[in-house]
């Protein structure tokens, strides 16, 4: 399985194919050709001096006669650790707001309204471990934790929404430990937060050592820019947690995530993208970069939880999508999107009339007892 060496397949098709031939593949990988953002010199050279990628891309809709364009600037930021997970917490944390500090910046350069971090971002991926100390001291409470109170600096400094998934500590309720993005708004309040549904029982992803699985449903936040959703990692394989999310309103759904290659890269450019198409809306995949291997796991198997891919890409309704951020490197991915494009397709592919919510219901809520017993049908 390749690690940092081997840096996109967008590089590797680049490369190797010639252009008629990569004009197709792309076509049929990427759908519609999307047109690169023109986004401003001081922010690339900002991004080359801080050493990361910078990438930006356009979704155009249709023109319409009755709706002016809703226009949304979206950033995906991706990352390594910066320190090393045995430097002391409060360094760590520290390290990694300075970090993202000067990749919203950047974001803020480029128009950025809404932005999102990927999963426990404040933290090494550390749940592959099953040690509680020193991991749950990255926990902090949603509504006024340190993070939260930097997020909010930085989301009322640049006119931006900020999504934060966090390990959240709520103390309010028997200190319980949940999986947790929060919301801020660009006038800097917090607008809401919201759970991991789904806990992974994968590999050495042994997250129900950690938080509880998400109590709060399926909230849509309303922000000035658009509706907006947060599925968090290991939600993306549930088709019916995008679902949700997307019944509920949700214009834009990001999927903060940390997932390692041998596991899920071949998984990653599906999942996200077929979640836009099957629910008219945008999706907005992260992933976290590089290796943690200097864990004090006392388990040598748990020590190298292996490769983070990170590959951040936004697919669209209509199931085009940008190429996604470097396997290697830290990044932003700006993308502009225009939200009309949802009820266009809707309109065009029909999914939310066609879908037989009601027959489903029906025949869920049968499925979920006890004595139901499947309708096979046989000779
Ligand atoms: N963080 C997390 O839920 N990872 C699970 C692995 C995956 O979903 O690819």
């Amino acid at each position: 399985m390749a690690g940092a060496e081997w840096k996109s397949l967008e590089e590797c098709l680049e490369k190797h194919l010639p252009l008629p031939d990569l004009q197709e593949v792309k076509r049929v990988l990427y759908g519609k050709e999307l047109r690169s953002l023109d986004l401003p010199r001081e922010a690339f050279e900002a991004a080359s001096r801080e050493d990361f990628e910078l990438q930006g891309y356009a979704f155009e809709a249709a023109e319409e006669q009755l709706r002016r364009p809703r226009i949304v600037h979206v950033g995906l930021v991706q990352n390594r650790i910066p320190l090393p997970a045995n430097a002391p917490v409060a360094e760590q944390v520290s390290a990694l707001h300075r970090r993202i500090k000067a990749i919203v910046e950047v974001a803020a350069m480029c128009g950025v309204n809404i932005i999102c971090f990927q999963e426990a971002w404040t933290m090494p991926f550390a749940f592959c471990t099953r040690e509680k100390l020193p991991w749950t001291e990255f926990a902090e409470s949603a509504e006024d934790g340190p993070t939260t109170r930097f997020c909010q600096k930085l989301a009322k400094n640049h006119d931006m929404v900020v999504v934060s998934p966090i390990l959240e500590r709520d103390s309010e309720h028997g200190d319980v430990l949940w999986n947790t993005a929060v919301v801020i708004s660009n006038s800097g309040a917090v607008l809401g937060k919201t759970r991991k549904n789904h806990i992974p029982r994968v590999g050495d992803f042994n997250e129900s050592t950690y938080y509880m699985e998400g109590n709060l449903g399926h909230p849509v936040f309303q922000t000035q820019f658009g509706r907006i959703a947060v599925n968090i990692c290991y939600g993306r394989h549930h088709p019916l947690n995008w679902l949700m999310y997307s019944i509920n309103g949700a214009e834009i759904i990001f999927n903060p995530s940390a997932t390692i290659g041998a596991l899920s890269e071949s998984l990653w450019p599906i999942e996200a993208r077929n979640a836009a198409i099957a629910n008219h809306c945008f999706t907005c995949a992260i992933n976290r970069v590089g290796t943690v291997n200097v864990f004090l796991c006392s388990f040598k198997a748990h020590q190298d939880f292996g490769y983070f891919y990170g590959s951040s890409y936004v697919a669209a309704p209509d199931g085009s999508r940008t190429p996604g951020l470097s396997r290697s490197q830290d990044g932003l991915l700006v993308a502009k999107l225009d939200l009309n494009l949802c009820q266009q397709v809707n309109d065009v592919w029909n999914f939310k009339m066609t879908g037989r919510y009601e027959m489903y219901a029906r025949e869920l809520a049968e499925a979920v007892k006890s004595n139901y017993s499947p309708t096979i049908v046989k000779e």
